[in-house]
């Protein structure tokens, strides 16, 4: 089974680098995640001479490792705000391509960067394709939260309605997960999410929250490794 899940990650990778990075782009977004570990992949195949002439943005300290372990260029948005096209791994896409994603407690660098992106694509495995967000992915949205309002902030997701909303607590380290921003992350359930960009809007307004991981009305394309080996190509 992860084989066939990994395989399913790759495909979608691949496609999605060989159809969106091309040979006249000099600034790539780069997510985070296991399934841009292929998108990385993928970019070290091309031709050396042009991965010379191109930087790569990271949005996290996991891409930004892949990327300079496979010995690219990296700069930041403060360098380099104006990116050819960024391509993301997600937690869940809808219909609309609208996406979850945060389990990697990533989404607010992600956002930035796929903000200043002319194209934003994402990549996933057949698990993450869904009609109405929250049907596959039920840990809840990801709220990125400064570290001394989150008591706050989680009494004010719970009267929006999100009543399992917890702090998300790391694993081997006593206490929560810390992001690479040095804030907290909260997982907020919200059932099905028919209307993501009110969500987005009423979370996004509590005092304390930095970041939702909503991305809505963002990507162009998103691009889903099948379990037939197949890719299912989404558009807007
Ligand atoms: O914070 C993490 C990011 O939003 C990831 O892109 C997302 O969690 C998907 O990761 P994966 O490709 O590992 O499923």
């Amino acid at each position: 089974m992860t084989s066939l899940i990994e395989q399913a990650k790759q495909k979608a990778a691949y496609q999605a680098v060989d159809e969106h990075v091309l040979p006249e782009h000099r600034v790539i977004g780069v997510g985070s995640g296991s399934t841009v570990v292929h998108v990385v992949a993928r970019l070290l195949q091309r031709d050396p001479a042009l991965n010379a002439k191109t930087v790569f943005v990271p949005t996290s300290f996991q891409s930004r490792g892949l990327l300079l372990d496979g010995g690219l260029t990296v700069g930041d948005v403060e360098q380099y705000s104006n990116i050819d096209v960024t391509i993301d791994g997600a937690d869940e896409v809808d219909a609309q391509l609208n996406a979850i994603k945060g389990g990697g407690a990533a989404h607010l660098q992600e956002k930035v960067v796929a903000e200043a992106a002319k194209k934003f694509i994402i990549v996933a495995d057949f698990r993450k394709d869904s009609k109405v967000l929250g049907e596959q992915w039920t840990k809840g949205v990801p709220v990125e939260v400064v570290p001394f309002a989150w008591r706050a902030v989680l009494k004010k997701l719970q009267a929006l309605g999100s009543s399992e909303a917890k702090l998300r607590m790391a694993v081997a380290k006593a206490g929560p997960v810390v992001t690479d921003n040095g804030n907290f992350i909260i997982d907020a359930p919200f059932g099905l999410i028919h209307d993501p960009v009110k969500v987005l809007r009423d979370v996004k307004l509590i005092t304390g929250v930095v970041e939702v991981g909503l991305f809505c009305n963002m990507a162009e394309v998103a691009y889903f490794g099948c379990e037939d080996g197949s890719v299912t190509v989404r558009t807007k």
